[in-house]
């Protein structure tokens, strides 16, 4: 089957969905091989609308002609969701859960039967196309059902496929939850600026353009080690320095560490509650 011409139904039609489905749009992809399902309307709507897609509020209507189903639903609803779909035939159907901390096995378990099954890991800089997604193919999953699954989320940003599930987990805590740790720095500096005086948009200013200039530094010098980066902007006995060493005695190297590790326990964890 050509790459372009698979049916695909997303169950759930939240943020990631929407991303990954305007993302689709953009770069051409038929609008009418696309099929949204969500309990409510408001974002089926605007979907049509701004995507000009198929949606219903029916999973099974969704999934009955799809050749690919996106399991875009919170973990907790997951198994719910599932079990449903078993009252539809889902033989020969790909399924790509975006879900955290649901492991493949569990998903075939929800589903009822050995289906194939590509677990993704994506983030929300998807809905800007700047996402970075990890992906882990269940043994069943063939060649060109790989390939489907990489270019849906390819719409959306970068990927990655990983050869262990574990590193599923990996992926949440570098890229899925880490734009959350960027925000928290980002909310820091811009209050600690409005102690300093400046107002909100003026502080806000500061810190967002600093940070876009040193994410784009990093990514337009793929051969400077991102330490150089940092040393580079870091004169002997300067302000830089002082910065710094405030950080490095306060531990943020280890912090850093213990919340990407905590982030990988709670997937773990997660795995074994849903
Ligand atoms: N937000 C994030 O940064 C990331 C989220 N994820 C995963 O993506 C999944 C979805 O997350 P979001 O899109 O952020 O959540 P969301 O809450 O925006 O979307 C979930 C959608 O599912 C719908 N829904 C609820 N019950 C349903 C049912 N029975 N059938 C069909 N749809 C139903 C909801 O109405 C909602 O629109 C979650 O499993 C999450 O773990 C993965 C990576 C990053
Ligand atoms: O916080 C969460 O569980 C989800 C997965 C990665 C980002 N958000």
């Amino acid at each position: 089957m050509n790459l372009l011409h698979k049916n695909v139904a997303f169950i759930g039609a939240g943020n990631m969905s929407r991303a990954i489905i305007l993302g689709m749009i953009k770069q051409g992809y038929p609008a009418d091989r696309i099929t949204a399902s969500n309990p409510s309307r408001p974002k089926l709507d605007a979907l049509e609308q701004d995507a000009g897609i198929n949606t219903t509020s029916d999973n099974l209507q969704a999934v009955n002609d799809a050749d690919v189903v996106v399991l875009a639903v919170k973990p907790q609803l997951m198994q719910e969701v599932c079990k449903h779909l078993q009252q539809t035939d889902l033989q020969g159907k790909l399924f790509v859960s975006i879900a955290a901390g649901i492991n493949a096995n569990r998903l075939q378990q929800m589903l009822g039967g050995n289906y194939p099954v590509v677990r993704t890991m994506p983030n929300t800089p998807s809905s800007l196309g700047l996402g970075m997604t990890g992906l882990f193919a269940d043994a069943g999953v063939n060649d060109e059902q790989r390939e489907f699954a990489a270019f849906l989320l390819s719409q959306v940003g970068k990927t990655l496929w990983v050869s262990e599930e574990a590193k599923i987990d990996g992926v949440i805590a570098a890229a899925g939850s880490s734009p959350a740790y960027f925000f928290l720095f980002a909310e820091a500096m811009q209050a600690e600026a409005e102690r300093m005086g400046f107002d909100h948009d003026e502080a806000r200013l500061l810190v967002q353009q600093a940070m876009l200039g040193a994410a784009t530094m990093v990514v337009e010098n793929p051969a400077t080690e991102i330490s150089t980066l940092r040393e580079q902007v870091t004169s002997k006995g300067g302000t830089t320095a002082q910065a710094l060493a405030t950080f490095e005695n306060a531990g943020l190297r280890d912090t850093i560490s213990q919340a990407m590790q905590a982030a990988v326990k709670r997937a773990q964890e997660m795995s074994t509650l849903f």
